[in-house]
């Protein structure tokens, strides 16, 4: 039992029998997850796999960040406002996780990156139907996104249905009115197919809240947790795009699109707009 040769002694009741039991690999399904990752350049670029992790680790944080959403947004539809809050804490670590791991890709350099670009053809992340996802549930609906995937019925269909859903923001909305806030009809009964858009009209309504945070601190807790999630995704964003630069420059993407120009165009997107319109009312 000592540790004079630097090694740690089996303790007694260690198990290493698994033939007939479940293991760490078999409950992971280890053997399919570390199987995927299958690099297309010719010959093989030392560089691909890091591509290749770091773009389906990206893919695993975002199935449980909709996870996470789509609850949060079930617990409001419920008046759960705690349950709501909870899931949305998670989501902020996420994003946070997700936000630090660019400083992995970014130890890809310029000339490693040209070196298997070509291999990946057409493919980009504008096609992540995860990703689009987490956009439409926070309210960035954008019909025309389906038309990427007419060749993934699948995704297609996850997609058009959380289009012709209400949003995280548009139940939050609807949670408010329940208790008695003054949000407007025309809020309420919104195209909720369309992005949200600025209704200068529910600004009061923050205002209220923001000015009585004492009587109404769960939902004040919950305006400022949704400012956090805005600008965690706003912070990956930025990551993305300063990647992208520092990666490619000012080429146009696999995808097909500008590139840099029409990632920096993004950042001008906002899913919670009342929500930043009333600190410019505070305190006046
Ligand atoms: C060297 C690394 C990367 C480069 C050079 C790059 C480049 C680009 C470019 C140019 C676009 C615009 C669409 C196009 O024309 O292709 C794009 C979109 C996108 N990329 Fe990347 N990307 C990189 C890494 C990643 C990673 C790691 C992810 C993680 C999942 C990702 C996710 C996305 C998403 C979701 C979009 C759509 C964004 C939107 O619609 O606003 N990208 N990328
Ligand atoms: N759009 C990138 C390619 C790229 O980054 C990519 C390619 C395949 C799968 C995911 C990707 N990531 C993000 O767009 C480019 O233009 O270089």
């Amino acid at each position: 039992m000592s540790a004079d040769d630097n090694t740690r002694a089996f303790d007694e009741g260690i198990v290493t029998d698994f033939s007939s039991r479940m293991s760490y690999g078999s409950y992971l399904a280890l053997d399919e997850l570390l199987a995927l990752q299958r690099p297309v350049s010719e010959p093989e670029h030392h560089d691909e796999l890091l591509f290749i992790i770091q773009h389906q680790t990206s893919e695993l944080w975002l199935k449980l960040l909709l996870h996470e959403l789509r609850s949060a947004r079930a617990s409001l539809q419920a008046d759960d406002i705690g349950t709501a809050l909870k899931r949305i804490a998670r989501v902020k670590h996420i994003q946070e996780t997700l936000t630090q791991q660019w400083s992995v890709l970014a130890t890809l350099t310029p000339t490693e990156y040209s070196e298997f670009r070509g291999f990946l053809a057409n493919s980009s992340g504008f096609q992540s139907h995860q990703y689009r996802a987490v956009e439409f549930i926070l309210g960035n609906k954008n019909e025309r996104m389906l038309s990427v995937f007419d060749s993934d019925p699948a995704a297609r269909a996850v997609l058009a249905s959380l289009l012709a859903e209400p949003s995280l923001y548009d139940e939050f909305l609807r949670y408010l009115a329940r208790l008695g806030f003054g949000v407007p009809d025309s809020v309420l009964s919104r195209d909720v197919t369309k992005a949200y858009v600025m209704h200068p009209e529910l600004v009061p309504v923050f205002r209220e809240i923001y000015e009585s945070a004492t009587e109404n601190w769960r939902v004040y807790e919950a305006c400022e947790e949704l400012v956090d999630l805005e600008d965690n995704f706003q912070f990956w964003r930025f990551r993305h795009l300063r990647t992208v630069q520092r990666t490619i420059g000012m080429k146009s993407g696999t995808g097909g699109s500008s590139g840099a120009g029409f990632l920096e165009r993004a950042l001008s997107l906002t899913f919670f707009p009342e929500l930043f319109a009333v600190r410019t009312e505070i305190g006046t």
